[in-house]
Parts: C-alpha cells; sequence; structure tokens
C-alpha cells in the first residue's frame, strides 16, 4: 500500500479529511503555502538536556494536527517554538509561509491563537476584562469584541462575564483561556491541552468546534491533549516521543499501518518498535550513543517520521527577506498595545484598592518617619550633679538654670553616687562644681591675671559617657549654651568679654540651627523613590513570565518594548502620586525648607523613581523567581543607601570607596537635590546638572539592558 509520506510529498492541495482518503492515489506537485507549519530537523535543547531532536513535523493548512506523546516528550517546547518564544538551536520552523518573528509577519500577532498549557490569564480580570485585553492586542473593535465575547461565553459554558478569574473553577479557567485563544478568528491555533479538566461534553463540543472552523480551509488547528483517542477527530497526528516523531498521519492510516483498534494501541506499538530498533543499534559493532548523536547530525532518517506527510528534510527553506520598512514597523513600539497593557494595569490595580491605598501611603510613611525620628536633639537625658559650691547665691546654681531642661534631666547627687550611677549606665554624664566655683569664675572674668588654680576652679567640670556620640555632643552643645546664656545675664553688655576668639558668623547658606533631618531628608526621598519603584517592578515580569502571561502577550503581538514601555508609563503614575505625598508631607508639614525650582526637585525625583523602575525592570527581566528576584533587590539596598552618602556625607567615605560612591546612581542627585533646595541653585550650576546628567545616563543604561535582556530571553 503507498504511505502517506509519498501521497503528500506529491500533494497540491489539503483537502478535507474524507476528501483525502478518497484522492489517496491522486498524486498533485507541492505548493508551499498549503502548509500552515513546517518543521525540518528542528533541535532544542534546555542546557545539556536534549529535548528536540531532528523532528520534522508538517502541520497541513486547513487541517486539524493533533500532537501526542507521554509527558515530557517535548510537545509543550516545539509548541513554544513554533509561537517564537523559544528558539531553536537548529532547523527550519515556517509558521504560515515564514519563520516565526519575522519582520512584517504576523506570527506573533493576530494571525495566530496560541493557548499555553500554564493558565495564563490576570486573576484580578473579570472574564470580560480577559478578553477586551486581548482584543484591544488584537485590534478588534469594541463591538466586535463584544459579539465575539457573547459567542464564546455561550460556545463555552462559561459563567457571567463580570466574573473574576480568581473565583473560577480549574476547568473554568481553562475555558477562558481557550476562548482568549479563539477570540480574534485566527488562521492558526496552537493549542496546548486545551481539554484537560473539561468535561466530555465540553470536550466533544470543543472538538466539534475545531472541526467546523477548519472546514473554511482558511483555519489550521494544532492541539495536543492527554486524551489519545479524542485526537481521532483530528485529520493528522503526529506521535512523538524522546523529541521527535515516531510517526505522523491520518489516525487511521497510523493505526492500521499498525493493525490497531485504538490510536493508544497504535501508539504502544510504535514504541516499543523505536525501542527494539534503538537496542538493535546500541548492541552493533558501531552501536552506541555516538553513533546515535551523529545520525542526528546528518538529518537522520530515524527521525523521519514513519507515516511523513511533509516533504522530505533536506528540502531547502525558502529564503525569506524583509524590506527596511517592515523591519522597521516589526521593531517600532505601537501605541496600540501600549495603551492596552496600560489599561490593563490600571484595571489590576483598581481590583486591589487597598493594595493601592498601600503603595500611595508607604512612602509617605517612610518619610514622616525619617523626619521624626532621625537627626532629632535627644531628649529627657539624665546627668548627674555634684554641685560643692556652698556660696551664696552662687553661680553653678544660676548656670544650671539655663540648662534646657527638656534635653538635660539634672539629678543633684552626692560626688560617689554620681560617679557609680555613670557606671551603672544610670545617668549620660556627671557635671561638677568645685566649692570656689562663684568666686573663681568671678575672679577669672573681672581680674586680667589670673592662675591656673582660678581657671580650674572656676570652669564647669563634665566627665561624659561618650558611647553614645549624639548624646555627648548634645550635651556638650547644651552646657556650651548654658554657659553663654549665663554669662550674658551676669555681665550684661560685658559678655562679649567671656565669648570664644572664634566667631561663627551667619551662615551664606543654610541657618546655625540646621540639624541632621535637612541633611538627610532630600537624599532619603529620592532613595524611597528608587526602592519603591524597584520593589514595584521587580516582580512584574517574574510573576507574568511565571505565570505564561508574557508568552501568551508575546504570541498575541506584543513586543518587549513594548511590555517595557507600558510597565513604565503605569509605574510612572503611582510613583507621580507617591511623589506629590511625599513633597507635601517634608515641605509643608517637616517644613524643610526649598530655596530652589520646585519644578527640579519635582523633576529630578521622578527621573530618580524612573530609574527605580528601570533597575526593577533589569531584576524582572534577568530572573525568573521571585525569591531571587527579591534578594537582587533587597541585596544592593543596603550598600547603596551607605555609599550614596545619603545617611552620612560622601566626604567621610575612604577614598577607594569613594570612587565607586561617585558612580553610584544616587550620589550626585542627593547632592544636587541639596544644592537646589537649600542653596537655591539652578540647572547652571555644575553640582546640580551632573545629578541630572548621571540620573538619566543610569535611566537610560538601566533599560537598554532590560531591553536586550528581555530580547536575548524571548
Ligand atoms: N525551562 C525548562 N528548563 C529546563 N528543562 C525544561 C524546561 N522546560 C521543559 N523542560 C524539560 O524538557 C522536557 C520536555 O518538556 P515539555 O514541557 O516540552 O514536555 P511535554 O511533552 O509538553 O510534557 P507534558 O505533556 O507533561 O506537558 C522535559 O524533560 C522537561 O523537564
Amino acid at each position: 500500500m503507498r504511505s502517506w509520506g509519498g501521497f503528500f510529498q506529491v500533494q497540491h492541495k489539503f483537502p478535507s479529511r474524507e476528501k483525502m482518503k478518497a484522492d489517496l492515489e491522486a498524486p498533485l506537485p507541492v505548493v508551499q503555502e498549503d502548509f500552515a507549519i513546517r518543521c525540518r530537523d528542528v533541535c532544542r535543547s534546555y542546557g545539556k538536556l536534549k529535548v528536540l531532536s531532528n523532528l520534522n513535523l508538517t502541520v497541513p493548512q486547513g487541517h486539524i494536527y493533533g500532537l501526542l506523546g507521554p509527558s515530557g516528550c517535548g510537545k509543550t517546547t516545539l509548541l513554544k517554538c513554533m509561537v517564537g518564544t523559544l528558539k531553536i538551536s537548529r532547523g527550519h520552523i515556517t509558521v504560515l509561509g515564514k519563520p516565526p518573528a519575522f519582520p512584517g509577519h504576523e506570527v506573533p500577532g493576530k494571525m495566530v491563537g496560541y493557548m499555553p498549557q500554564e493558565l495564563a490569564l490576570y486573576n484580578e480580570f473579570t472574564i470580560s476584562d480577559t478578553l477586551t485585553f486581548f482584543g484591544r492586542i488584537h485590534g478588534l473593535t469594541s463591538k466586535e469584541t463584544q459579539a465575539r465575547m457573547n459567542f464564546l461565553i455561550d460556545f463555552l459554558h462559561l459563567p457571567q462575564k463580570q466574573s473574576l478569574v480568581r473565583n473560577l473553577s480549574g476547568g473554568q479557567r481553562r475555558r477562558v483561556s481557550l476562548g482568549a485563544a479563539l477570540l480574534q478568528n485566527p488562521e492558526l491555533l496552537i493549542l496546548d491541552e486545551p481539554t484537560v479538566g473539561v468535561d466530555p461534553v465540553l470536550r466533544a463540543k470543543i472538538w466539534q468546534h475545531l472541526v467546523e472552523i477548519v472546514k473554511t480551509g482558511k483555519v489550521s488547528v494544532i492541539i495536543t491533549t492527554h486524551y489519545i483517542e479524542e485526537a481521532r477527530q483530528a485529520h493528522v497526528v503526529g506521535l512523538m516521543r524522546n523529541g521527535y516523531l515516531l510517526a505522523e498521519g491520518p489516525p487511521e492510516e497510523v493505526m492500521k499501518q499498525h493493525s490497531a483498534t485504538t490510536l493508544e494501541h497504535a501508539f504502544l506499538q510504535l514504541c516499543e518498535t523505536s525501542d527494539q530498533n534503538s537496542l538493535g543499534r546500541e548492541s552493533s559493532p558501531q552501536g552506541g550513543s555516538l553513533e546515535k548523536s551523529q545520525s542526528f547530525e546528518i538529518g537522520r532518517d530515524e527521525n523521519q517520521p514513519i507515516l511523513s506527510i511533509g516533504p522530505p528534510p533536506a528540502e531547502e527553506f525558502p529564503k525569506c527577506s524583509a524590506d527596511w520598512k517592515a523591519r522597521a514597523r516589526h521593531v517600532l513600539p505601537k501605541g496600540r498595545n501600549i495603551a492596552a497593557l496600560v489599561i490593563k494595569t490600571m484595571v489590576r490595580m483598581k481590583r486591589m484598592p487597598g493594595s493601592l491605598c498601600f503603595q500611595f501611603l508607604l512612602p509617605v510613611i517612610q518619610i514622616s518617619l525619617i523626619c521624626l525620628c532621625v537627626g532629632g536633639e535627644p531628649k529627657g537625658i539624665q546627668v548627674a550633679v555634684v554641685n560643692n559650691d556652698t556660696s551664696p547665691s552662687s553661680y553653678s546654681t544660676l548656670l544650671l538654670t539655663f540648662l534646657d531642661n527638656s534635653s538635660v534631666h539634672q539629678v543633684p547627687l552626692p560626688h560617689n553616687e554620681a560617679f557609680e550611677g555613670v557606671y551603672t549606665g544610670k545617668y549620660w554624664g556627671v557635671i561638677g562644681f568645685g566649692k570656689n566655683f562663684t568666686s573663681y569664675l568671678t575672679k577669672r572674668v573681672l581680674q586680667r591675671q589670673v592662675s591656673k588654680e582660678v581657671v580650674d576652679g572656676g570652669s564647669v567640670h563634665v566627665w561624659l559617657d561618650l558611647t553614645n556620640r549624639q548624646i555627648g555632643l548634645m550635651l556638650q552643645k547644651e552646657l556650651q549654651q548654658a554657659f553663654e546664656a549665663f554669662m550674658t545675664n551676669r555681665l550684661g553688655s560685658m559678655s562679649y568679654l567671656a565669648e570664644m576668639p572664634v566667631k561663627f558668623e551667619e551662615p551664606i547658606y543654610g541657618s546655625l540651627n540646621t540639624d541632621f533631618t535637612t541633611f538627610v531628608t532630600p537624599g532619603a526621598v529620592l532613595s524611597i523613590s528608587f526602592y519603591l519603584a524597584v520593589g514595584l517592578t521587580a516582580l512584574s515580569f517574574v510573576l507574568e513570565r511565571k505565570e505564561g502571561l508574557l508568552d501568551r502577550c508575546w504570541v498575541a503581538g506584543v513586543s518587549s518594548i513594548e511590555t517595557m514601555l507600558a510597565h513604565l508609563f503605569s509605574q510612572l503614575f503611582v510613583i507621580s502620586v507617591q511623589i506629590i505625598l511625599m513633597l507635601l508631607f517634608i515641605l509643608l508639614v517637616f517644613k524643610i525648607p526649598n530655596e530652589g525650582s520646585l519644578v527640579l526637585v519635582i523633576v529630578l525625583i521622578v527621573l530618580q523613581g524612573v530609574s527605580g523602575i528601570s533597575f526593577g525592570l533589569v531584576i524582572s527581566a534577568a530572573i525568573d523567581d521571585e525569591q531571587s528576584a527579591n534578594q537582587a533587590a533587597l541585596g544592593i539596598f543596603y550598600p547603596n543607601l551607605i555609599l550614596s552618602g545619603i545617611i552620612w556625607p560622601v566626604e567621610c567615605i575612604p577614598y577607594p570607596l569613594r570612587y565607586l560612591s561617585l558612580a553610584l546612581p544616587q550620589t550626585y542627585a542627593s547632592e544636587s537635590l541639596r544644592c537646589i533646595m537649600y542653596r537655591g541653585w539652578g540647572l547652571s550650576k555644575m553640582m546640580v546638572w551632573r545629578g541630572f546628567a548621571v540620573t538619566l545616563g543610569w535611566n537610560t543604561f538601566f533599560l537598554i539592558l532590560a531591553m536586550v535582556i528581555l530580547k536575548l530571553r524571548t
């Protein structure tokens, strides 16, 4: 009997299944356009694991092709190669006449409906949102989408279109996923196990629908299923094992060839024959794995399916070329897709109002905590006072009244108890006055020449616990101020006599009361916008990739650059709200001064937010699992915070590290923001514009890097 291989090699058109049978003996010449998909000598590995080995497969135009095989034999990998989400290591694939992802070819795009094995649905979407989203990407009008939606909901027995995907059963979700693949009436349907978890009645209906749509001859289907017998309704089946096709042909022919009554039986026989052949090869003198791999390399005969329906593997594939316009159109982002993705993110945000509010409030909470808790003066510090000054109306008692009681809490004690209290950590220091403090101090101020004893006796002696530098510094400052106030009180117009011979005049920038909060706030604002943006985006692709959403959108025609721009625009909205709230708090509530242009302040903070988004996109594009993405985002947080001079000046960083610090995204930016806010400088000053330049440089670098990584990984 004539084989199907011979038949298809000379077949001109692919008629219906019945006609195919009738025309068995009527050979016609081959025309390439009659093949919806052709795979020749396709190889694909994951690392060292060879998953597809010189695979040859042909899906005739207007037919249903059932791809069958045991779990792990490479079916999903092959479908992913067909839609272009995975690159093949060797061989050729054409889908609707051209290789997948060929410039100007609508595969990926509207011409192909792809249902991945994963559900690949947004859980926060309703059924209506899901279909509307894919309708937008495919450029359907809302009327067309609505009409298809009504049909699909009825056809696939879906619940109400306002039902949330997350509330659907597993089978219902699978049907929504199938609906999304069928939505735009594609020319080619690539369905990875669409009938898993679907009841037998609906399974039959789905097959019936597939049979109906291919009748026009314009639609082709390739479908994988674990229910081998349901594939008898396909026009052609391909039986796959260990990465290549054992057989390919109409189900009846495959069964007839092996005198089997079921496809399952035929498949078992094919497996046994294949196992015996490989055993024979292994036991032959030249046998073994080397021989096997060599035979793959020369475009093996053993990989030619037993009942092959396509042209031989040696046949040359047509060389496809695209003009520069098609290439440019292919690369340029489409506004329609970006808009669809931005709307998608907005709808998801709307469905999670709690999470959105938290995102808006988190930076306000963080900056408020920084302004409240960092850089303030220590309060309620307990200090022991040993006052041996016995003179009536003593200066020591008077001097102590000038100490700020809210900062320094004085505890009068005898000498031993005071020191004991410091040793046990009860007090932060001891303020001591000698017996003749009042008289010696008077002598020291009024007489020109005094002895060392007078100077010593007329001094306040302080012993401090300096393990806490901030408290130590505060006590020193408080005592100095109290002494100055006391002297002014005592000497009146002569108080200048007690002044230090070093005078700090009115500062050129800032004020004499500038505190640490003022220093730290600009850097903190930048770092909060940066890290919140990293947090918002670092997981975006990771989760979408894991759930198959990234691949699904890509197959629907959304490019990596469009995905990135859409993320950028939607997150830009979130960070803009965050920044406005943060600025309102620091300027109006915490009264941090701003001497410069508010526009420059806002632009610089937004640009830092964009840096965060772009860096998050790099993490998201490069890393596959949430844990590693989180680790990467958190891992850089602390070193960057410390090295960027945000919590401590860059001038304190040792030199080799300082060079590294200057290259970081927030070092010059923090300095620039401080210059704008506290010195009132504009873009004409180098210290201001270089903050903008470095931020823009990092933004461009991160965005290009994320794009390249995404491109390389799809
Ligand atoms: N991303 C990956 N990295 C490494 N190995 C992978 C990856 N994806 C699949 N594999 C391996 O490739 C082989 C083929 O997997 P594939 O998903 O293509 O099989 P399948 O025939 O579709 O299986 P099933 O019917 O269970 O879905 C399996 O051994 C699988 O472990």
